[in-house]
């Protein structure tokens, strides 16, 4: 049995104010807002600014970041004001501290996983379990093979990689993260979120939580 009754849900790479609107109010837990280059969901501050006036109070703002320098994280947390900060990339913890605000770290479980992997960042808020291999990017669509989540790990993980409404229930009832985060998974094309399936993907952790109880 799971004591935690509510597995906190995180959209990535939201784009458009109209599916912000919508993510707010079915009572997802943080959005992401990618900053990382090369990313088909990258936006620039001003979008960014225009988007996170649409976030409701509450609701975590997680800047996403993979490799991006000193400048520019800094840049986007005076211009955007993000709650949380996200880091995809190689950045060590020194580097993800720095900034003096709560952040998750991508760990990357597609690969070669150091057995100590889950050890490092211990001044991270949350790990992120992605399916990407080390050096890759993330936002890929593919799950992990979610047996290589070590069992006796205590830290706070958000499970990532391939989710979306489909396998969403498994995946909670069988892993227990602390939270799930998804982007392809609620797309109809990359970048391009699709109502139908944030509303299922949110419907299926809910219910995954009731059955739980
Ligand atoms: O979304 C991107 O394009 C991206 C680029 C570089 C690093 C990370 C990126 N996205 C991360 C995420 O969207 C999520 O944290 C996670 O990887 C889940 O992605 P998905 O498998 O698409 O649900």
């Amino acid at each position: 049995m799971n004591a935690q009754t509510h597995t906190r849900i995180k959209f990535c790479g939201m784009t458009h104010a109209d599916d912000i609107a919508l993510a707010c109010e079915l009572g997802v837990d943080a959005i992401g807002l990618v900053f990382a280059e090369r990313s088909s969901r990258r936006l620039t501050i001003e979008q960014a600014r225009a988007l996170r006036a649409g976030i409701a109070e509450g609701i975590e703002v997680v800047a996403l970041f993979m490799d991006n320098d000193a400048a520019t994280v800094q840049r986007v947390i005076d211009a955007v004001r993000p709650t949380v900060l996200q880091f995809h990339g190689r950045e060590d913890e020194a580097f993800c501290a720095a900034f003096d605000m709560p952040y998750f770290k991508a760990v990357a479980m597609g690969g070669d996983v150091a057995a100590d992997a889950l050890s490092h960042h211990p001044r991270a808020v949350a790990l992120l379990l992605d399916s990407h291999a080390s050096g890759g990017a993330g936002g890929t669509g593919h799950a992990f093979d979610w047996s290589r989540i070590p069992r006796e790990s205590a830290r706070p993980f958000l499970l990532a990689g391939g989710l979306h409404p489909e396998n969403i229930f498994d995946a909670v009832t069988a892993v227990h993260p602390w939270g799930v985060d998804v982007s392809s998974g609620i797309e109809s094309a990359p970048g391009e979120k699709d109502a139908a399936k944030m509303r299922r993907f949110v419907e299926e952790v809910r219910r995954a939580d009731s059955s739980e109880r």
